[in-house]
């Protein structure tokens, strides 16, 4: 299994009030799967995210990833952030060769690989670029071959296209569509639209409303590979429409404040 979480749970403690932010989540995770994790604002899906990425510990529970409990971050797990981080000194290249050069990877194996994932994400022509010279898009394809060039078990990303305009968030669907298909990283995903959620993945891991709990696993039954064009077919709509109905589901929940 790739990833295997039991049981977490997870308070933070405010103003004097305990706010339960996790409650017993399980969700057990493939090798290759695309799983999306969907839920109302506030219901604890960067909270488990964040858990994994061992950025923050649980109160309780056990996250295994590839096996190995996971106790803080590691190149295993490899996050990406709404805004790529790549070192402005660097062209694309070197960018993505640094993992490889800090883990002592063969420098010829690391250089082919650097070159063929650079082609996979559409930038083959702009190795000897520097991130400025980049566009917002291009910077984000070059934060993906950054982080596959070290073979992590899973990619972590949170809302990775919230903050982008339309265009360029259809753009880089597409662009994680195709990756995903080459290169078939496991990846969890957090999101709250669920048209990204059924577009995207396998299994859609459902939270509901504070405190946060698996209200429901469901499947989108869209056969692959799915492009925008996917949108409009009938299949989509179905999936869509039945994922929004598990989602409503959980709307109007209480929420739980333990003084
Ligand atoms: N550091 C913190 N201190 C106190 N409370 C926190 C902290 N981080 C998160 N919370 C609370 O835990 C709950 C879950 O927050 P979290 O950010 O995980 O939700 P989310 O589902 O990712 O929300 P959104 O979709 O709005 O980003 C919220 O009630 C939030 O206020």
């Amino acid at each position: 299994m790739a990833l295997d979480i039991r049981g977490v749970s997870k308070h933070f403690r405010h103003k004097g009030k305990n706010t339960l932010a996790l409650d017993n989540v399980d969700l057990h995770v493939q090798p290759g799967e695309f799983i999306c994790l969907l839920g109302p604002s506030g219901c604890g899906k960067s909270t488990l995210l964040n858990i994994v990425a061992g950025f923050m510990k649980a109160d309780s529970g056990t996250i295994l990833s590839q096996g190995t409990p996971v106790t803080k971050p590691g190149a295993d797990r490899c996050v990406l952030f709404q805004q790529p981080t790549l070192y402005s000194w660097m062209t694309t290249k070197q960018n993505v060769m640094f993992g490889p050069k800090m883990t002592g990877m063969d420098k010829t194996a690391a250089s082919e690989r650097a070159a063929e994932l650079l082609d996979i994400v559409g930038l083959g022509a702009f190795q000897n670029h520097y991130p400025h010279q980049l566009s917002g898009g291009m910077r984000h394809r070059v934060a993906y071959a950054r982080a596959l060039i070290n073979k992590p078990n899973i990619l972590l990303l949170d809302e990775p296209f919230a903050a982008l305009d339309a265009i360029t968030r259809v753009s880089m669907q597409n662009f994680l569509l195709e990756l995903w298909q080459q290169e078939r990283t496991t990846i969890l995903f957090v999101t709250h639209d669920v048209e990204e959620a059924c577009l995207l993945a396998d299994r859609v891991c459902v939270m509901s409303a504070r405190p946060g709990r698996v209200h429901a696993i469901s499947t989108v039954d869209i056969p692959r590979p799915r492009t925008q064009a996917t949108v409009e077919s009938q299949v989509f709509i179905e999936n869509r429409r039945a994922l929004r109905t598990t989602l409503e589901e959980t709307l109007g929940q209480q929420e739980a404040v333990v003084q």
